[in-house]
């Protein structure tokens, strides 16, 4: 398949002036997503500081390049075709800080949601024991309003950094989000978040508050075919009905594969990569579960899951 950066198959670097940044041509994405499949980005970049993260912006301005923002790929499908344009990746952009005066943590972009999570609970701080299970960074958790358990990121969000397309930074409370279930307004991908804040309860006994931890996460592994490539929930349970999974699973379709994607027997609601996936394989199998559950049950199932780049409906 023709990627669509045409006919560049060799790799190129380009240093930024005056920053460490080094951007690359023709990257592949695979290793990227936890789907575990996808073709390369013409350009990408993982900047270190929100500075670098501005020089890449602008570079792609000059550039007239579109740009794309990823976090830890955990919730994307990426064509095999690849995509156009600069992919700017945040799991560079780590630290986090946490302040005990006010039971705040403010986090870098690029930090493991799972890791703060530990952090949090070997300090005794309440909050975040929901969000151990979830992969991924915590931009995307601020982006995808990611959540487990009955708890969600907006529910804890102070505040957030983001920087514009433009490069202009500015700090939004959750109220300018347009937060609800696994959405927020970052998603239409105009802003780049570096930075959050989030409140949490400090004080607990850290032995307790790690073992409340211990339970989701092995509560998750016993429901969810955690150790296969996947993108978590492929859909958002629909309002209203009985859960995405159990609607699936009713249709006939647990086990149903297309190429090497197929819907888990453990959970109805991931698609697994069983080795050697194609993204459309995925995004096939996707839509068939979407028109078979349809057909079924009368309710359209809504993707969680965020696709980039190009595919072709059969
Ligand atoms: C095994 C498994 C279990 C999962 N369980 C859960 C769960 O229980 N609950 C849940 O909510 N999700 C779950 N997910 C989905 C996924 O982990 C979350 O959506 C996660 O928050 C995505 O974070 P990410 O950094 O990987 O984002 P990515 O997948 O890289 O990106 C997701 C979206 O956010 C955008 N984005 C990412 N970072 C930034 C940024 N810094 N600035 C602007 N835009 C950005 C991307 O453009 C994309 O649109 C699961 C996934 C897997 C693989
Ligand atoms: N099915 C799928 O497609 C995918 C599943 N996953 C699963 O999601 C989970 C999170 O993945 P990922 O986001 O990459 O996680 P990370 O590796 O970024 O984060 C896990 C962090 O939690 C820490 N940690 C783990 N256990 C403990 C503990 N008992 N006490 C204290 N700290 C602990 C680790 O510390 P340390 O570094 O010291 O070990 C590490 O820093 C993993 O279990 C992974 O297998 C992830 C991606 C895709
Ligand atoms: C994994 C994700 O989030 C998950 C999150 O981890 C878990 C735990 O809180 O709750 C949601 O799953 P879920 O609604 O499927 O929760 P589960 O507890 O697994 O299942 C709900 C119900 O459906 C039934 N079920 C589930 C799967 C299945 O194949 N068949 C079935 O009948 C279960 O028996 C249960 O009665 C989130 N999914 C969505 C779309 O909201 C994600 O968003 O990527």
């Amino acid at each position: 398949m023709t990627p669509v950066n045409g006919d560049r198959d060799r790799s190129e670097s380009i240093y930024l002036a005056g920053t460490a940044c080094q951007i690359k041509s023709n990257v592949s994405l695979s290793t990227f997503t936890s789907f575990r499949v996808g073709g390369p980005a013409e350009w990408y970049v993982a900047p270190k500081q929100i500075e670098e993260v501005q020089a890449c912006l602008e570079w792609a301005r000059a550039e007239g390049l579109p740009v794309t923002f990823l976090g830890a790929g955990s919730n994307l499908l990426v064509s095999d075709r690849g995509i156009p344009g600069l992919a700017i990746s945040t799991r560079h952009l780590r630290y986090s800080r946490f302040n005990p005066e006010t039971g705040q943590v403010t986090v870098a972009a690029g930090q493991s949601l799972p890791r703060l999570a530990w952090q949090a609970a070997q300090l005794g701080w309440e909050g975040l024991e929901w969000a151990v299970g979830i992969p991924g960074t915590l931009g995307g958790a601020v982006v995808m309003n990611a959540g487990a358990h009955g708890s969600c990121a907006s529910e804890i969000l102070v505040n957030t950094q983001v920087v514009s397309r433009q490069g202009n930074i500015s700090i939004l409370t959750p109220e300018a989000l347009g937060y609800s279930y696994r959405t927020s307004i970052l998603q239409r991908g105009d802003r780049l978040v570096t930075e959050a804040t989030f409140q949490l309860q400090p004080g607990a006994d850290p032995a307790r508050v790690q073992s409340t931890t211990s339970e989701q996460l092995e509560h998750r592994k016993s429901t969810q075919p955690y150790h296969l490539p996947s993108c978590g929930s492929v859909f958002r349970n629909p309002d209203g009905s009985p859960g995405a999974g159990w609607l699936i699973e009713q249709a006939g379709l647990k086990g149903y594969q297309i190429g090497s994607a197929q819907v888990a027997e453990r959970h109805a609601n991931f698609i697994v990569n069983r080795g050697g996936a194609k993204a459309s394989d995925i995004f096939q199998l996707i839509r068939y579960v979407q028109s078979r559950v349809e057909e079924h049950w009368a309710v359209l199932l809504e993707p969680e899951v965020r696709t980039i780049g190009e595919f072709q409906a059969l």
